[in-house]
Parts: structure tokens; C-alpha cells; sequence
């Protein structure tokens, strides 16, 4: 990773295109692993109700998966174990063919960056902000690698110096995507990431996901309660109810879907 993040900056340096800011993931040669694989993962709440019920799914490098489900069924959960917020069973997640509780939880952290509904940002400026995730792995970043961070979140540099305070949702919700895309993340995790922006923001957050994963490879994996968001993001959808995966689907195949509750979930939100 760390090769990686040096490779980066320095092109970095060179170069006005963010098409630098990450590694590009060769996503063309079918590798042996996929690039996360849940398998059989369970949990129990600790009032003992099954919140996740042997969920199975693979996700390929550079794919675009979106989960939807009623609320309650167990997504945000789901998302979750993937970076280790909520600990999984060992044996039962793994990246890259790797079990990711045998790697230290900072480095899943780093590889699986999150963004989640609300954004959290700690008081200071916008830079304060993109340069910590960094900076606990000992690394300072340039002006011009902060800068190309938050033109990858369709951000104007400009912002870098602002101080957070008085930032919109929609502004303070791209800042908290530069800030993941700052530990050079292999993974995005987005939990209902545009659920409180406007259209507007919602179009910029939108934008920049699938430009990461156009041009890097970035591979992404998002919880939605819209449709059309799944539609226009989406390579394919989980459908998950009551912790289970009960169908897995293309965006197009969405009319067709044949699980009853998908049909109803479908029907609900037009
Ligand atoms: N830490 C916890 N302790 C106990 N129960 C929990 C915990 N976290 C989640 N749950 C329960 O697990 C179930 C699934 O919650 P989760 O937040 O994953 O669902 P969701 O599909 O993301 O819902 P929403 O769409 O409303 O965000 C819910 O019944 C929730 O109350």
C-alpha cells in the first residue's frame, strides 16, 4: 500500500488530472479471488434476534453492487462488517481472498474507506479534515495532493483552507469523501451517502463515485433506499430482507424481479 500511495503522489505532483489520485486496479485479468467475498456471515443481536442470516456475496474488483431492502433488514449491518465498525466472525469476510480479521483493523479501515448518511467532520479546516487519515500512518500530504482529493470529490480546491463550520450537508459530504479517498482506498463503502443531500449534491457524490470507478477501478458498495439512484450507479443489486439475500440482480432486471418482496419493494417506491 505504501508503494502505492508514494507512486501516487508523485505522479500526483506532475500531473493537474486527478486520474492520478488513485491506483489504477487492473480490473481486466480475472484474478483467483474475488475482491470481497462474504461467506455464511451471521449475527446475532445481543437480545439474540438474527440480524444477518448466512449472507453469501461476492463482489468483483471494479464492480458497483447496491443494496436495498426494507429498513431494519440488516444493510447498514451488512456494510458495516465489511471494514470491521461491527466485527464479523473470522472465516467469514475476506478481501482480496484475505480474512480480513487477521489484518489489522486500521489497514481494513484504510483499504474499506466508509461514508455514511450523515457527515462527520472535526473541527478545523477542510484540509485538518483530508490530512488525518494520512497523517496517523505518518504521512504529510502536499497542498497539491489535497487539492486533487477534493477535485476528485467535485469539490473546489478553494475549500481547502475554509474552516468546516458553515459548510452545507452537500459540501461537508464531499469533504468527508475526499477524507476517505485520502487513505487511497481500494474499496467505498457508501451507506445511504446522498439520503440527506439535495439533488444537486446528490448529482456531485454520484458523479465522482463513478468517475473513481471508471478511471481506478475503485470497487463500491452502497446501501440506497432510491431506485433511481440504484439505476444509475449500480452494476448489480442485492436485494437484502430480513438478513437474507433473497435476490441478486441486474438494474435492468429490476421490473422483472420474481421475489415477491422485491416486487412489493419495487411497487412502493414509485
Ligand atoms: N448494535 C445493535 N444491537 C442490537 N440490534 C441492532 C444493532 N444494530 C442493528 N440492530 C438491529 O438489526 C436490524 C438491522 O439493522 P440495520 O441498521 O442493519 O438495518 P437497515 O436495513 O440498514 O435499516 P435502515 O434502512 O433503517 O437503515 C434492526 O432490527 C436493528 O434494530
Amino acid at each position: 500500500e505504501t508503494d502505492l500511495v508514494h507512486c501516487v503522489m508523485d505522479k500526483g505532483d506532475e500531473n493537474e488530472s486527478i486520474d492520478y489520485l488513485l491506483p489504477i486496479q487492473d480490473t481486466s485479468v480475472k484474478v483467483q479471488h474475488p475482491k470481497i467475498s462474504i461467506e455464511g456471515l451471521d449475527r446475532f443481536s445481543d437480545e439474540g434476534d438474527h440480524i444477518l442470516k448466512n449472507v453469501s456475496l461476492r463482489v468483483e474488483a471494479g464492480q458497483i453492487v447496491g443494496i436495498i431492502g426494507p429498513s431494519g433488514s440488516g444493510k447498514s449491518t451488512l456494510l458495516r462488517a465489511i471494514n470491521r465498525l461491527w466485527e464479523p466472525p473470522a472465516g467469514t469476510i475476506f478481501v482480496d481472498g484475505e480474512d480480513i480479521t487477521k489484518q489489522s483493523v486500521v489497514s481494513v479501515r484504510r483499504r474499506c474507506g466508509m461514508l455514511f448518511q450523515t457527515p462527520t467532520l472535526f473541527e478545523g479546516t477542510v484540509a485538518d479534515n483530508v490530512k488525518y487519515g494520512p497523517s496517523l500512518a505518518g504521512e504529510k500530504l502536499t497542498d497539491k495532493r489535497i487539492e486533487d482529493l477534493l477535485k476528485a470529490a467535485d469539490l473546489d480546491p478553494s475549500f481547502a483552507y475554509k474552516s468546516v463550520i458553515g459548510l452545507s450537508v452537500g459540501q461537508a459530504q464531499r469533504v468527508a469523501l475526499a477524507r476517505t479517498l485520502a487513505n487511497v482506498p481500494e474499496i467505498l463503502l457508501l451507506d445511504e451517502p446522498t439520503s440527506a443531500l439535495d439533488p444537486i449534491s446528490t448529482k456531485h457524490i454520484e458523479e465522482s463515485v463513478l468517475h473513481l470507478n471508471r478511471t481506478r477501478g475503485l470497487t463500491v458498495v452502497f446501501v440506497s433506499h432510491s431506485l433511481d439512484q440504484v439505476r444509475r450507479l449500480a452494476d448489480v443489486v442485492c436485494l437484502l430482507a430480513n438478513g437474507q439475500i433473497v435476490e441478486v440482480l441486474t438494474p435492468s432486471e429490476l421490473d422483472n424481479a420474481q421475489h415477491p418482496l422485491v416486487r412489493d419493494y419495487i411497487a412502493a417506491s414509485m
